[in-house]
């Protein structure tokens, strides 16, 4: 996916500001800012639902891409294995089966039961199974750690990393350290602006990945106010 010159605005205020990117067909990219930094907003923008003010976004043709919002929306009266053909049907999967998918979330014993009536825990694993019925080639994920247990946690990096090999994995995140083993990529962005895009490799600490991208767009800022 190419991205160039991105800007957004919501209620008359500048949101994303020139936003120029290419990211990677397959692997993870994990997505670091502070609150407000414009994380949710361009991965909005990445899934379709808001048009940015200017510059395009170019995807590859046989793309399709699927967002799991923070919080997590469902039909409140579908059931569990409803609400996954629904997705499927949504993504013109043609033919999923969806009794393995919630094999692997651990969602059988809830097949029928009404997404409104799910535990937060197992409203993460229908989320997660969601992305698996997308089948989608880009997977976007706002905050998909959140509240998450260790169980579905190691569940959810598991399936992660079986997938990065085929698929774009781009995801928001507060919680750092977790998603420092399966990032292939890190994106630091601040005050609406992308600051660095960069390769991450083992030991390489989103800590200081971060720290070092917003001294360094405090240093360029310096440079400017001095009047050049
Ligand atoms: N619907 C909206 N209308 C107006 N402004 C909005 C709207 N949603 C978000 N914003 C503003 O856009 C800016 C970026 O918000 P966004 O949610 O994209 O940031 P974020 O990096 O995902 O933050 P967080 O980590 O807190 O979720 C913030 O200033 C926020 O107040």
């Amino acid at each position: 996916m190419k991205i160039n010159q991105l800007c957004l605005s919501r209620s008359g205020q500048e949101i994303l500001q020139n936003i120029t990117v290419e990211l990677p067909d397959t692997g993870v990219v994990v997505l670091l800012g502070a609150n407000g930094a414009g994380k949710s907003s361009l991965l909005q923008v990445m899934a379709g639902l808001l048009s940015p003010d200017c510059g395009q976004l170019n995807f590859s043709p046989d793309h399709s891409c699927y967002l799991l919002p923070e919080p997590a929306v469902f039909y409140p009266y579908l059931s569990v294995k409803e609400q996954l053909q629904f997705v499927a049907q949504q993504m013109r999967v043609a033919a999923v089966d969806i009794e393995p998918v919630m094999e692997r979330w651990g969602l059988t014993a809830m097949a029928n039961r009404l997404t409104r009536h799910l535990s937060l825990g197992f409203r993460q694993r229908l989320s997660l199974a969601q992305l698996d019925v997308s089948a989608a080639s880009m997977l976007l994920m706002d905050e998909p750690l959140n509240g998450m247990d260790p169980q579905v946690m190691q569940a959810f990096m598991q399936q992660v990393q079986a997938w990065k090999s085929q698929k774009s994995i781009i995801m928001a995140t507060h919680i750092m350290q977790d998603m420092e083993s399966l990032a292939d990529w890190v994106v630091v962005m601040h005050q609406g602006e992308l600051v660095t895009l960069r390769r991450h490799t083992d030991g390489d600490s989103f800590h200081n990945i971060y720290n070092q991208a917003i001294n360094d767009w405090q240093a360029s800022g310096d440079v400017m106010d001095d009047g050049r």
